[in-house]
């Protein structure tokens, strides 16, 4: 008999979802429309299972991220679980800031505004507010703005700077911030008179009632939706425009991937939305990322998933030292409180996942496999568009505001959740333990950058294959060799630009014989299989190295430069050959000049010789055999 699978209790999922740390990066799987047909069923949530394993297997693009909320789950309950508990911060003096994004069409504005039917998270906050503030003495006010091709417009009075109306009732609000797209109602057009795209800002300001109480305010962003600007230009529609949005859009994510990283430098600079907001982004505000997901396939909703599995992903990698150790001692005691409010066994090594899989019923048709190609492409020309794309604005002496984002390391709120392109739904394999152990320590930066699908071969290429290896008379060293290249390797591989990765019988002959795969399953597996002996007849890192496909080669180096474009010092530093002067230098080419490093030769622009380059090159994939 099938034994049946514990489903999470509301209090517990409400206790994982509660905002522990400074931001929290969340999805939302927008409702249809009354006029919409039934859903395309691309993509559903798979609950975690608190009985330790998952439901899921063989992702090809997996995601991480803090929660994910249904088509089924409103605003009130996104409200109540993610935005109420800001409130009292809020009232305490620190200011928090809600952002919503997402492709067009995706719900944002649904979610921030409402709708005639549904209020929206800001009406729900301001209600919230309003019940609380008069019997504290305090009041409130509210700004409304909106960002157009880097323009900022007050719609409550264009023609004045700032702009804070006092706010007594909810029907007072509500004339100054209709619902959805509302335009019977009075607030002011003047930018969306001569375009149509803009972000939209709300400020609710609380007053202060002492010193020691200082006022605050809570950020409502509705931001415009992200297009792939290549579609949309041979469209014809309005290529500066789309390119302004994505900018703005890109610009935020840094800043939030800055403030996670702790990195000295935060380029609030780099957009008028980040420098809008830059007393509520970082110090001790704290941040709410909504990422809004169309019903039915979206390309351009595969790429906002990306960006905030980033956003995600940088919470969970760059740990201060203070926080590590919170984190290695706090880590336990939540797993063993979730453990004493579940029955059956929870694995204390294990956190639970929530899949958010994109469905077929049986297969993918040849288009939507196109399409996904196409999106595996443009995610990566885009993230090197990220850095091609900043702003002009880049020139300005940028204020380095030294952020202090608390790291509050609670698993509890470490909901898993992966986007699942498989074909099929399989049993998802146990976490890898090695990744287990790499996650608690300073996890090298290539594994780091490229965690995106992680688990998809870690059930695969486990330390028990390993360890069969070593009961195979392989000594101890090469056994960690080769823990260590599978882990690499299973990173790279991992990646979307791998997704689409050959299975070439020639390509990878040691990597398989180093996994100890035996039943390839996986593209990955199934690439040909060589005697283990090889091992032992490798020479240095780099002719095993050379060894190995030019595919396998492109990918590293590929993989190298992306986090040459994107890592943070820190994660610069981890990497051979890049110490602080070097990183120094990788960071400020990357504010001066809108080119990213597209390949080996580029480095050159960090003073290096070819001779320096490939000796870098070497010790990094040293590094991965030692
Ligand atoms: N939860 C929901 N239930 C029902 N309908 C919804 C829901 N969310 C959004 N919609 C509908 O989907 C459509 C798009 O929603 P919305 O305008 O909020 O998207 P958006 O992401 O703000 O779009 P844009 O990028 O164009 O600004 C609207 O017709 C809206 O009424």
């Amino acid at each position: 008999m099938e034994t049946p699978t514990p489903t999470p209790r509301r209090d517990v999922l409400d206790k994982m979802t509660r905002p522990s740390r400074s931001i929290r990066v969340v999805a939302k799987i927008r409702g249809l429309g009354d006029l919409e047909a039934g859903p395309a069923n691309w993509a559903s949530v798979i609950k975690p299972r608190f009985g330790g394993d998952d439901q899921t297997s063989s992702r090809k693009e997996s995601y991480k991220l803090d929660y994910c909320y249904e088509q089924n789950e409103g605003n009130d309950i996104i409200f109540e679980r993610e935005v109420k508990p800001l409130i009292q911060g809020v009232f305490d003096g620190l200011n928090a800031t809600i952002i919503a994004f997402g492709a067009r069409g995706s719900g944002k504005t649904h979610a921030i505004q409402g709708s005639d039917k549904e209020p929206g998270l800001a009406v729900l906050a301001v209600a919230e507010f309003l019940s609380r503030v008069e019997e504290i003495g305090r009041s409130i006010s509210v700004s409304v703005y909106e960002i157009s091709q880097d323009h900022v417009y007050d719609l409550l009075d264009p023609k004045r700077s700032t702009v804070t109306v006092p706010v007594k009732s909810i029907s007072e609000f509500e004339k100054l911030y209709p619902a959805g797209n509302n335009s019977s109602k009075p607030m002011q057009k003047i930018a969306s008179e001569c375009t149509h795209r803009s972000h939209k800002g709300l400020i609710v300001h609380i007053s202060s009632t002492s010193e020691t109480v200082p006022s605050s305010k809570m950020n409502f962003v509705d931001l415009a939706g992200y297009e792939d600007a290549r579609r949309k230009s041979s469209e014809g529609l309005n290529l500066i425009e789309i390119t302004k949005v994505n900018k703005s859009i890109y610009a935020l994510h840094k800043v939030v991937n800055a403030l996670n990283a702790n990195e000295n430098h935060v380029p609030y600079r780099e957009s008028k939305l980040t420098r809008m907001l830059q007393d509520s982004l970082g110090g001790k505000s704290r941040i709410l990322m909504l990422t809004c997901l169309n019903p039915s396939f979206c390309q351009d909703s595969m790429y906002m998933m990306s960006l905030a599995s980033q956003s995600c992903q940088a919470v969970n990698r760059t740990v201060p030292e203070t926080a590590k150790k919170v984190k290695s001692s706090a880590k336990p005691m939540v797993l063993s409180s979730h453990k004493s409010q579940l029955t059956g066994s929870v694995s204390t090594s294990k956190k639970p996942q929530m899949h958010f899989s994109i469905k077929k019923a049986y297969g993918l048709t040849s288009e939507i496999k196109e399409r996904r190609k196409l999106f595996d492409e443009a995610s990566h020309l885009t993230k090197s568009k990220k850095i091609s794309e900043k702003a002009s604005s880049s020139s300005d002496i940028a204020s380095a505001i030294g952020p202090s984002v608390q790291q509050e390391a609670s698993s509890s709120s470490d909901i898993a959740l992966a986007i699942d392109s498989s074909v099929q739904q399989e049993e998802q394999a146990q976490e890898n333990q090695v990744a287990e152990e790499n996650h608690g320590e300073a996890t090298p930066a290539i594994n780091n950058s490229l965690m995106l699908s992680f688990a998809e071969e870690s059930q695969n290429i486990d330390k028990e294959n390993c360890n069969s290896l070593v009961n195979k008379d392989v000594s101890p060293p090469i056994s960690t060799q080769i823990l260590k290249l599978s882990e690499n390797f299973k990173s790279m591989m991992s990646t979307p630009l791998c997704l689409e990765f050959p299975p070439n019988n020639d390509t990878l002959p040691k990597v398989q014989a180093l996994t100890g795969v035996e039943e390839p399953k996986t593209p990955m597996q199934s690439i040909g299989m060589s005697s283990r002996c090889e091992v032992g007849d490798m020479n240095s890192p780099w002719e095993i190295f050379n060894t190995l496909g030019t595919e396998v080669k492109k990918s590293y180096v590929q993989n190298y430069l992306q986090l040459l474009n994107t890592g943070s010092k820190e994660q610069l530093k981890s990497l051979k050959g890049i110490g602080e002067k070097r990183a120094s230098s990788i960071l400020k080419l990357r504010d001066e000049s809108p080119e990213p490093f597209k390949e080996l030769d580029d480095l050159k622009a960090l003073n290096l010789s070819s001779k320096q380059i490939t000796k870098m090159m070497k010790m990094g994939v040293g590094e991965i055999f030692s």
